[in-house]
């Protein structure tokens, strides 16, 4: 996951390949929940795990029920068989509707005491339906700050206390997870007799008791009736089909009445296997819609799918996209070009719409998404979210109460823009699609976190389908000791860019040479260029890793400093090198450190840094370097290697070191590292398109 302040796009040209996408939240909220409330062990497959699964999951063990996860990811869920371990919690649920809604529909039902809190958004989304509609029941739930939004505090009640002999009614045409709560935890009461037994409010059931507590097993037929057209209608699918799985069969008229039969019980199915999430797929099934390039194939869910996102498929067909679909997979390219314009009711694609929000820029006419009021109340007001941030790129939009109409973008009318996300998954998952313009323009992506909150891959998963004219790089060239090592590492880190430590290369090219029994002499030359061409290594967090293997410290001998310099002089290998290194430059970007990034490996990088500090300092430096790690040395001895150094590697006929023309000079004598890297970044601002960030 990027954890960058931004995140820069830069224009991509392309995109081909495969990707597999993380598990459906819709269907991984209900699962888990479903799981819990049922007795016996369920084994969930593919669960997604993003930041909205994970409150979930911390609240269910909040409530005592026992998780455990194994090494491939599967989860196996002791159900809690309406049993409450903890009947006292507080549950913090980030903005995860789908923990909120459910969770507050259960808890109410559970009989306990309940505080429920959430990330400031959360706190202003609404609540009050599924507030009414419990409270009608006879449920307990106070609001804690503003009334009809979470902070909420839920007291017990008994079930044989509850009014289940007239319908519930709920409104249905703000969020349509209020009857999904509803229906997720009211089978929690479809066992509960009528009420023969005094009420017993107020009073916290004793540890460990089953609801209703003492009272005889008999149940009755439980009615939902919707009041208002209800939305985002196939969510409601998903409810049902999921409670089916878990032993629940709801009986529905229409979108209007909803009964859940007397004595329903949850059973837990033993194994379920999530989905791929359907809404994640709209970036990868526009993304084949708009790239050039042979399409992309998405696997994890298909077709025949049980979310209703995957209707998104008929939209961009009717944009131009070619869509094949089989079990369980996907495949898309683009077919028509410009897309074509669209004019959609998208009431039942609510949070795959935002994605043609952004297709419809690369349209032939003005596209308009209507009925999408629901978009206000989301993790942000998204209809003014995109509104703002698709006329920072250059297009007129028009909105209204529930309905957006985007102009598309000619050629040339394109601006490089910041894209603010507004702590929005969504938003940042479908802006980066802007990035496909004809004008070559970089997109910036703000905040590019908040994709934890469903696919926290989302950006790497771009990456490794598409493909970008001109990878960004920033090339830190330098004499030995300047601090350039430090100093790309953290440039690289601060930007969300690879990070290529190119001396490195050939201390793993002499390593890999012993490995396999070579030496430097020129016999090995060939198979020491062919060990080096294809060196299966990756700089992670400040370590080497060599096929997985971290290699930092054997890299440090004297010995492997040595082979270094001996594979070095070896033509071929340098040759060899020079492919390795340059196939380091992948999406987003790269930062090089070495001698001669900006003079041979990357001439055309944008910004190219020649680093250095007087001698004497460098001296100082190594020097404090070498006595903390115990060696005794004299920095006068240090200072003459260094200039003796400095002078064969300035000399050398080969790849000199020597700033290239074009490169900015940076003395950090006088500086700390951070002063150093603010530098940097501040030079790499001014070649960028973007106003400061
Ligand atoms: O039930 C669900 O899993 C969801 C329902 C939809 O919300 P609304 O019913 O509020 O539109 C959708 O936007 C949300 O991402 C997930
Ligand atoms: C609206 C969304 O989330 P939530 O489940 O929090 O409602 C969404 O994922 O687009």
């Amino acid at each position: 996951m990027f954890s960058t302040p931004f995140l820069d796009i830069p224009a991509l040209s392309g995109a081909a390949g495969t990707v597999r996408l993380p598990g459906s939240k819709s269907i991984s909220n209900r699962v888990l929940l479903l799981a819990a409330l049922a007795s016996g062990t369920t084994t969930v497959h593919d669960l997604l795990d993003s930041d909205d699964t994970r409150v979930m999951l911390d609240a269910l063990a909040a409530l005592g029920c026992s998780i455990e996860r194994s090494d491939d990811g599967t989860l196996r869920i002791e159900g809690l068989g309406g049993r409450l371990r903890t009947p006292r919690a507080s549950l913090f649920l980030g903005n995860a509707g789908t923990a909120m809604r459910p969770l507050t529909a259960a808890l109410a039902l559970l009989g306990g005491e309940f505080e429920l809190r959430g990330v400031p958004r959360m706190h202003e989304r609404p609540i009050g339906d599924l507030v009414d509609a419990l409270t009608q029941l006879g449920c307990r739930v106070d609001y804690l700050g503003n009334p009809g939004y979470p902070p909420l505090q839920i007291h017990p009640v008994a079930l044989d206390s509850l009014q289940l002999d007239t319908p519930i009614r709920v409104r249905g045409d703000v969020s349509s997870q209020f009857l999904t709560a509803l229906l997720l935890a009211l089978p929690l009461a479809a066992r509960a007799p009528a009420p023969t037994l005094p009420a017993s409010r107020g009073s916290l059931p004793p540890e460990g008791a089953v609801p209703p507590w003492g009272g005889p097993a008999a149940g009755r037929d439980i009615v939902i009736d919707v009041v208002g057209e209800l939305i985002s209608k196939p969510y409601i699918e998903i409810t049902l089909n999921l409670l089916a799985r878990f032993g629940i069969t709801v009986q529905r008229e229409g979108w209007q009445r909803f009964t859940i039969p007397a004595g329903s019980q949850y059973r837990s199915p033993g194994d379920i296997h999530v989905e791929a999430d359907a809404s994640s797929a709209s970036y990868f099934i526009a993304l084949g819609a708009i790239a050039e390039g042979s399409g992309i194939r998405i696997e994890g869910v298909g077709a025949d799918s049980i979310q209703g996102d995957i209707r998104f498929i008929d939209a961009a067909r009717q944009m131009g996209a070619a869509v094949d679909s089989g079990p369980n997979w996907l495949a898309v390219s683009r077919a028509a070009w410009p897309l074509k314009a669209i004019d959609i009711d998208a009431n039942h694609i609510p949070d795959a719409a935002m994605t043609l929000a952004v297709m419809a820029l690369y349209a032939d006419g003005p596209s308009t998404l209507r009925n999408i009021a629901s978009w206000r109340v989301k993790e942000t007001d998204r209809i003014d979210a995109m509104a703002n941030e698709l006329r920072k790129l250059g297009a007129t939009v028009e909105d209204g109460p529930d309905f957006i109409r985007i102009h598309p973008l000619p050629a040339t009318g394109w601006r490089a823009a910041s894209i603010k996300t507004y702590d929005d998954h969504r938003v940042a998952m479908c802006f980066s699609l802007a990035a496909f313009n004809p004008d070559g323009v970089a997109v910036r992506i703000l905040e590019p976190h908040c994709v934890a909150k469903t696919f926290p891959d989302y950006f790497e998963t771009l990456f490794s389908v598409a493909h970008a004219p001109e990878v960004p790089v920033i090339c830190i060239d330098g004499p030995t000791a300047s601090g350039k090592g430090t100093l790309t590492v953290e440039v690289a880190r601060r930007l969300g860019y690879h990070y290529l430590d190119s001396g490195t290369l050939y201390r793993v090219t002499g390593l890999v040479m012993r490995r396999a029994g070579l030496d430097a002499g020129p016999a090995h030359e060939t198979r020491i260029a062919d060990l080096a061409r294809a060196l299966p290594l990756v700089f992670s967090e400040g370590k080497v890793l060599l096929e997985g293997e971290d290699v930092s410290e054997d890299l440090r001998t004297e010995a492997a400093g040595m082979d270094a310099s001996r594979v070095s002089a070896l033509p071929a290998v340098r040759v060899a090198l020079l492919a390795l290194q340059r196939s380091f430059r992948r999406l987003p970007g790269l930062v090089a450190d070495g001698r001669d990034m900006g003079t041979v490996i990357f001439p055309d990088a944008e910004l190219k840094v020649y680093l250095t500090a007087s001698a004497a300092h460098r001296a100082e430096r190594r020097y404090k370097q070498l006595i903390s790690k115990g060696i005794s040395t004299t920095i006068d001895s240090l200072r003459a290697d260094l200039e003796a150094r400095d002078l064969r590697d300035s000399s050398r006929s080969v790849a000199p070191l020597k700033p290239a023309p074009d490169a900015r000079l940076l003395d950090n004598s006088h500086q700390t590292i951070e002063q150093s890297v603010v530098q940097v970044l501040a030079w790499w601002q001014e070649v960028q398109p973007f106003e400061s960030s």
